[in-house]
């Protein structure tokens, strides 16, 4: 299957308002992207006009040469054309048909031989764990075995291009963690092109090999999961791919505080630069000692979060409230001052895009 690509896509559901604009986007052959943005982004609507649901108010949806939208030509193909399997979050499976006929229903209709349906959705249906529970109706399963039936349903049809809405959002943290290792290995296995919509970045981060993160109708950033984190490129990706968040502590035109000692500590290293915005991740901002005095900062203590493996503290370093991730353990109480420092920064310009990073160990990256 050759890559999908939307160019210049725009959708309007009327009232002026773009639910998706000017969107250039390339889903390259046998990717797993993930559709990446916080709630009424567009991460949907791109979806739902990939598979056809929706038709685009401009803007041109390939497949290799295969012209699947173009409002400017007048072409539509419909879904059941294009030979993608979808999963939505909300996975209406037939209620008057057991599990096992749901899964079995898109390969009766491809004409696929008793024996065969019934081998590929047994398959299926033990690839998602849910197959003790063949023989039932839907409304005797959990949301999140429905979930899983849905998920069932279009595997068994062994489609090339998979899209995905948000399908493991009713499972519980185990299953969502076991899902998602599954899902990899069925991309892995079958080489599918998967389009997955999520608004939660550790999904993304750990299942995609491309992101794209969107923000209110926009593309921010296009990029493998790692480069995403190390170089966003801009303080809205900055801000949403990573939790705890990176703190961007803002550098006004006579910087006080922590953005003035901040400051000074950037421009003693990259004259010339002067960012808006200096931005540090949780794990960058180091609790151990600082290899130089004239680095650390005095913080205070506000809150300590313990995770059994890590621990995050919540400090506030005079005018600003940054984490700290620690991988080994803060015997810290609210009120108490620790000492921190960073080796690695962002910095970020007046319009917010990301003009360069620091870290000691890798200087100019
Ligand atoms: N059928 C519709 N009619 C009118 N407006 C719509 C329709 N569907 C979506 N919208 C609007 O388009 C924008 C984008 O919605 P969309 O569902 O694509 O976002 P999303 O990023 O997928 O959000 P969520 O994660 O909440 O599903 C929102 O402002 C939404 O209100």
């Amino acid at each position: 299957m050759p890559n999908i690509t939307l160019s210049g896509v725009a959708k309007s559901y009327g009232g002026g308002d773009y639910a998706v604009k000017n969107l250039d986007l390339t889903v390259p052959d046998g990717a797993f992207m993930c559709l990446l943005g916080p709630s009424g982004c567009g991460k949907t609507t791109t979806l739902r006009m990939i598979a056809g649901l929706e038709q685009p108010s401009a803007g041109t949806i390939a497949v290799g040469d295969r012209i699947l939208d173009s409002v400017e030509r007048g072409l539509y193909v419909p879904p059941e054309k294009r030979d993608m399997g979808l999963v939505f979050q909300n996975y209406a499976l037939w209620p008057h048909l057991s599990v096992r006929e749901n899964v079995e229903f898109g390969l009766r209709m491809r004409k696929v031989p008793a024996p065969e349906r019934r081998a590929r959705a047994a398959a299926a249906l033990k690839m998602v764990h849910v197959d003790a529970a063949m023989e039932r109706y839907p409304s005797q399963l959990s949301g999140g075995q429905q979930q899983r039936v849905a998920l069932a349903r279009m595997l068994a049809i062994n489609p090339t291009v998979l899209l995905l809405d948000e399908p493991l959002s009713n499972l519980d943290a185990r299953l969502r963690l076991e899902m998602r290792a599954e899902l990899k290995r069925i991309h892995d296995e079958s080489g599918a092109t998967i389009v997955f919509v999520t608004h939660d970045q550790l999904e993304a981060l750990t299942m995609a090999t491309d992101i794209a993160v969107m923000n209110e109708g926009e593309l921010q950033q296009l990029a493998a999961p790692m480069e995403l984190y190390a170089r966003p490129a801009n303080r809205f990706v900055a801000e949403f791919v990573g939790s705890p968040p990176m703190a961007i502590v803002d550098v006004g035109a006579a910087p006080t505080g922590l953005a003035g000692s901040l400051l000074r500590f950037v421009e003693s290293r990259a004259a010339g630069c002067a960012p808006a915005g200096i931005g540090i991740r949780p794990e960058a901002l180091r609790l151990d000692p600082p290899p130089d005095a004239a680095w650390s900062e005095e913080a205070l203590v506000e809150a300590v979060l313990p995770a059994g493996s890590s621990w995050t503290v919540r400090l506030r370093i005079l005018d600003a409230e940054l984490y700290a991730l620690s991988y080994t353990p803060v015997e810290a109480e609210p009120g108490d001052t620790l000492t921190c420092w960073t080796d690695q920064m962002h910095l970020f310009g007046e319009g917010g895009d990301r003009i360069s990073s620091w870290d000691r160990t890798k200087v100019g990256a």
